[in-house]
């Protein structure tokens, strides 16, 4: 299976401090590596992998100022699609840019949705919607005008995380340094429960962490240490008494809180976002809804076992449950979106796959048949290429030879067999409104295949048939 993995170019993958995306990307890249997964990442080329990099982006564009992002994110993007051919799947972490150049491949897409920065993007989802397999990172993060293929929750690498079964005395905030991430809040629980707090992370919002920040930390009770790299992370987090993530935005997931759970740290949120998909309250933190309840919660942060905290990181949020749920994703679309397909009479290649007609190249073997059959949506019109079939087709029976056509018409029953000795080849054009195999009715099988459609034919007179159509939906979608 080779994978084209697309990461964002903000950051080093993965990065060196903050970058969230990036961090998943990179974990996600190497666990494939390890399942003998042929992964190529498209990243900065300061990135580092044990699968290969295809880097045209120097340096990631929030260090080197002097990097236009739109135009490197232009060049970084085309360039995979410009190769999509040489993969068998494109794993896009990239928000919706890239979304624009999946229409001009036949390489399925599967994006992993990160998070909306704002509803103003959704148009772009949208348009793309049932063309494009979605992932989100969590369900609250689903935009109900989307459809999604699964949510995956963020894994994490818990080797890195140390558990640490004792207490420490402080309350930690942990994230960007961001209105909407609550660090104004943090210092309220902290004061309210008169406990030391330490800040650690990016500033994001000048502004707000000069008249809101700056003016309450006293390098005593109330630090900010500026950000920090992965080793002291480990100790802050395991070293907390409580990581405090009061949030006032609907967080799609919450990377610090999984990773401060591996430290065997409780943490103390608000309800927002995916925070109660996260958090099961009194197990592995609480959910409170303000700075009194969280003031309290401090108090009881005893009752919580701090080695439930790292079992539920360890089954719920480990990287290799992570990278299993993709890989089982991935073998999932490429099922859906395979264009040969073995069969026991033989096997049929996809030429064509588009909204008004497929091309099918169908091999039989010497000495079988396919199913006496009909179609509900499709007329097929075939023509030898070479052996000698037999075909029935309602109350006939037709010799063909090399070079003959025969109309098989919407509704007909029909067979075709092959009694030579050498394979029969011939190319089959279908026309009609759908042209997915659960559209075979089989009244007769010498492989025991019998009536196994009859339900899928059932629903397909219905309308939506859900994944299992995908290919012609997307077939519409991408040429349409
Ligand atoms: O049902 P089986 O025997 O596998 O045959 C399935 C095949 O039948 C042929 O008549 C065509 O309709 C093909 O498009 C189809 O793939």
């Amino acid at each position: 299976m080779r994978i084209a993995m697309l990461s964002p170019i903000a950051w080093r993958t993965p990065p060196r401090h903050y970058g969230p995306w990036e961090r998943v990307v990179s974990l996600l890249t190497e666990g494939l590596v390890r399942r003998g997964v042929e992964v190529t990442l498209f990243a900065t080329a300061d990135s580092e992998t044990s699968g290969i990099l295809h880097a045209v982006v120097p340096r990631p564009y929030e260090e080197d100022k002097t990097l236009d992002p739109k135009v490197w994110e232009c060049l970084h993007i085309s360039e995979l699609f410009e190769m999509a051919d040489d993969f068998d799947l494109i794993h896009n972490h990239f928000d919706f840019l890239p979304l624009s150049y999946s229409g001009l491949t036949t390489t399925p897409v599967l994006t992993t949705i990160h998070g909306f920065s704002s509803q103003r993007i959704l148009p772009a989802y949208k348009k793309y919607n049932g063309k494009v397999y979605y992932v989100s990172i969590s369900d609250a993060d689903r935009s109900p005008e989307l459809t999604y293929m699964a949510t995956v929750y963020h894994g994490i690498d818990l080797e890195s995380f140390t558990f640490n079964d004792c207490n420490g005395d402080y309350l930690l905030f942990f994230g960007r340094i961001h209105p909407e991430k609550g660090t104004r809040e943090a210092i309220e629980i902290a004061s309210r429960a008169r406990r030391e707090l330490i800040i650690a992370g990016v500033i994001q919002d000048q502004e707000y962490f000069r008249s809101q920040i700056e003016p309450r930390l006293d390098g005593q009770r109330i630090k900010y240490i500026g950000r920090v790299g992965p080793e002291k992370r480990n100790e802050l987090l395991g070293s907390a008494l409580a990581l405090l993530h009061p949030i006032s935005f609907e967080e799609p997931f919450g990377l610090s809180v999984v990773e401060a759970n591996a430290c065997g740290t409780p943490v103390i949120a608000y309800p927002r976002g995916s925070m109660p998909e996260i958090i099961h309250n009194g197990i592995n933190g609480f959910l409170v809804k303000d700075v009194s309840a969280a003031a309290e919660a401090v108090e009881r942060i005893g009752e919580i076992s701090r080695r439930d905290c790292r079992k539920i990181a360890e089954e719920r949020f480990s990287r290799d449950r992570m990278v299993d749920e993709y890989l089982g994703l991935y073998h999932q679309i490429l099922e859906q979106t395979k264009r040969e397909d073995h069969r026991p009479w033989g096997y049929y290649e996809v030429l064509s796959d588009l909204p008004d007609h497929k091309v099918k190249r169908i091999v039989v073997f010497p000495g079988k048949r396919l199913s006496l059959q009909r179609h509900k949506r499709r007329a097929e019109h075939w023509t030898v290429v070479s052996g000698n079939p037999l075909v029935i087709r309602d109350a006939e029976k037709i010799s063909l030879n090399p070079g003959d056509s025969i109309d098989i018409p919407e509704g007909a029953k029909h067979r075709v067999s092959n009694p030579g000795d050498e394979p029969v080849v011939f190319i089959e054009v279908q026309m009609g409104s759908y042209f997915g195999e659960d559209d075979i009715e089989r009244f007769e099988d010498d492989y025991g295949r019998a009536g196994d459609n009859v339900n899928q034919i059932k629903e397909l007179a219905g309308t939506q048939v859900r994944w299992k159509s995908h290919t012609y939906e997307r077939g519409r979608a991408l040429h349409g």
